[in-house]
C-alpha cells in the first residue's frame, strides 16, 4: 500500500528551481534512500514531505492510515539534534513523543540505542552522537507510519552506526513504516534501502 505520493513536485527559491517535476511513491514498510550532490534539494524534499515546507508546486498526498491513532505523524531525525529540550532528562525527552507511552516502551527504546544507563542525564551532559541517539529513540516510540531521516547516523562511530542502521531497517519491515532516508553514504543507502533515488 502506498503511504506517501508526490507528483510533479517543483520547489522555487526566487529564481532557483529545485526538484523540477519530481515524483515519488513510498509504500508501507519501504525505505527509499535519496542521494545527490550538496544543495540539490534533498533536505528540501524531506521538509516538504514532512509538512514543514508547504510552498511548492505539484501534489503531495498521504494515505489516511498515516494519521490514525498517533500523536506525531512525521517524526524527523536530523544529523544535528537541536530538538532536545535542555531542561529535560534523556528519558523525558523521549517521553514527550507520545501521550500514551508505557514506561517499558521508553526503557526499550533507550536500551535499543544504548542510552538506558544515561537516562537520567540532561542533554548538556551528552556527546553529539548520544544526543543523536536520543532523537532516534524518540522517533522509535512515536509509532508513526512514516519516518523522515536526514543523515541520521552521520555523527556516530561505525559500530553504533551499523547497529542503528540494522535497528531502523528492522523497524521499517516489522512495523510497516515508510521511510525516506537522505544520506551521502552509498554503503548506507545500499545497506538500508529498498530503492535508491539519485536527484
Ligand atoms: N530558506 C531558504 N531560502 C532560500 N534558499 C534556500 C532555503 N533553504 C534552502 N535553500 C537553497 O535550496 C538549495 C537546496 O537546499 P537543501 O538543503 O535542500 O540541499 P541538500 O541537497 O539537502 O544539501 P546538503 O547535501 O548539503 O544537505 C540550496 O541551494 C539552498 O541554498
Amino acid at each position: 500500500m502506498t503511504l506517501i505520493k508526490v507528483e510533479n513536485l517543483t520547489k522555487s527559491y526566487g529564481t532557483e528551481t529545485l526538484l523540477k517535476d519530481f515524483s515519488l511513491e513510498i509504500g508501507e514498510g519501504e525505505i527509499v534512500a535519496v542521494m545527490g550532490p550538496s544543495g540539490i534539494g534533498k533536505s528540501t524534499l524531506l521538509n516538504i514531505i514532512g509538512g514543514l515546507d508547504q510552498e511548492f508546486e505539484g501534489s503531495l498526498t498521504y494515505a489516511p492510515q498515516v494519521f490514525e491513532g498517533i500523536d506525531v505523524p512525521f517524526p524527523f531525525v536530523f544529523q544535528e539534534s537541536h530538538s532536545l529540550l535542555s531542561w529535560k532528562t534523556v528519558e523525558d525527552n523521549v517521553r514527550i513523543a507520545g501521550k500514551h507511552l508505557a514506561p517499558e516502551e521508553i526503557d526499550e527504546a533507550l536500551q535499543a540505542v544504548g542510552l538506558y544507563e544515561h537516562r537520567k542525564k540532561k542533554p548538556r551532559e551528552l556527546s553529539g552522537g548520544m544526543k543523536q541517539r536520543v532523537s532516534l529513540a524518540r522517533a522509535l516510540v512515536c509509532k508513526s507510519r512514516v519516518m523522515l531521516l536526514d543523515e541520521p547516523f552521520a555523527s556516530l562511530d561505525s559500530e553504533m552506526r551499523s547497529k542503528l542502521q540494522e535497528l531502523v531497517k528492522n523497524l521499517s519491515k516489522t512495523k510497516g513504516i515508510a521511510m525516506l532516508l537522505v544520506t551521502h553514504e552509498r554503503s548506507e543507502a545500499e545497506a538500508m534501502a529498498d530503492r535508491i533515488i539519485i536527484i
